[in-house]
């Protein structure tokens, strides 16, 4: 792989060539670390993964920013203004995400993350949706159907005309069992190396992973449907169906959040990220790209080398950021090694240590 940017945020303008395995950014806090992984984002899905608009990403003194990557022989170019974002593959305008999404899956891996344990079910929901349609990219066709269907049997209960919010129910019920049996092939592809890692990893806390459908599996959705329609209409909206899918994490009965401290919640989720790229690699013959942003932070030293020694055994590539060479424990020529200082990145290995 190689890349080339320029006009993003703090960076100067770089071409770096990282490795096919670890590659570690070593910098001070506001050096610009983050920044870069951001870069590496931008080609792959268009956007940034921290601010709301990506507009914010473009440089001080810059019109426009451009990234480019040039991987598994083609060349992805996005460049975004002020006003939009232009994205040219292997030369050609305007190619679609999910065609990047194939030549450089990217899969960020941060502290947002720990909001799958704490926040509510929209995000587990999302990351389930995320991580199936990596192995499946017929399901966002089919997720897009269901949605639609939903959003206009939702807006005929609220306006009270019931007659023809049945009217949708085929469109929930044909979708539904494609969404929930590609959730299940997934769940049932990633438990099993989830629960390897977290083993490891938490050997003293039983952590049990469960999906839930978002209706009870015993019963068709169509029957389900028609028994809760009287509270349908009370409520306004469409109470059960793939759209009230959870993914729950206990540990002797009580949610993992309840239990579980700060470092042990980190590998819990890095366990699941990692999993499901694992997941997509069996499943589709694909590799991601892991953007993992402090990796350190919360862990301690042993914890660190676990989680570092998974990665590198995954066969991903991947960007690992970390104040201090000393923070990921790797051999100098176990990883390719950056360093960003005030915006510059340049590579080489770490100082000898001592
Ligand atoms: N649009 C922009 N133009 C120029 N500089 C920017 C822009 N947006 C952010 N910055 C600056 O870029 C710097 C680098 O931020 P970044 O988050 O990449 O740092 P980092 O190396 O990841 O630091 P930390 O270790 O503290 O997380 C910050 O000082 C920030 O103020």
């Amino acid at each position: 792989m190689s890349l080339a940017a320029e006009g993003v945020r703090n960076l100067q303008p770089f071409e770096l060539t990282p490795g096919a395995g670890i590659n570690v950014v070593v910098g001070a806090n506001a050096a610009g670390k983050t920044s870069l992984l951001e870069a590496i984002y931008f080609v792959a899905r268009t956007r940034s993964f921290r601010a709301t608009r990506t507009a914010q990403m473009i440089g001080n003194g810059h019109e426009a920013l451009w990234v480019r990557a040039q991987t598994q022989g083609h060349t992805i170019g996005v460049a975004r203004d002020s006003q939009e974002t232009q994205v040219r593959l292997d030369g050609r305008d305007g190619r679609s995400l999910s065609e990047l999404a194939r030549y450089l899956p990217v899969q960020v891996i941060n502290s947002e993350h720990q909001r799958l344990l704490l926040d509510g079910p929209a995000v587990r929901r999302s990351f389930l949706n995320w991580a199936v349609f990596h192995v499946e990219p017929q399901f966002s066709t089919v997720w897009g159907r269901y949605v639609r269907a939903l959003r206009q049997r939702n807006a005929a209960l609220k306006a009270g005309e019931s007659r023809l919010a049945w009217a949708y129910d085929e469109g929930l019920i044909e979708t539904a069992d494609t969404i929930d049996r590609n959730r299940r092939h997934l769940i049932d592809a990633l438990e099993p190396r989830w629960s390897a890692l977290v083993r490891r990893w938490l050997p003293d806390e039983p952590v049990a992973l469960h999906y839930r459908p978002g209706w009870r599996s015993d019963e068709p959705l169509a029957d389900r449907l028609e028994a809760q329609r009287e509270l349908d209409r009370q409520r306004g909206f469409t109470n059960s169906g793939p759209h009230r899918a959870d993914l729950s994490f206990r540990v002797a009965g009580v949610e993992a959040q309840h239990r579980l401290s700060r470092g042990q919640q980190k590998l819990l989720v890095l366990a699941l990220l990692l999993a499901q790229a694992a997941v997509t690699h069996t499943l589709t013959g694909q590799s991601l790209t892991l953007l993992v942003d402090d990796l350190a932070a919360e862990l301690d030293p042993a914890r660190r080398a676990a989680v570092v020694e998974a990665i590198a055994s995954s066969g991903n590539q991947a960007f690992l950021t970390a104040i201090e060479p000393g923070d990921i424990p790797l051999a100098p020529d176990a990883a390719q090694w950056f360093h960003v200082e005030q915006g510059r990145i340049h590579s080489g290995p770490p100082p000898a240590a001592g």
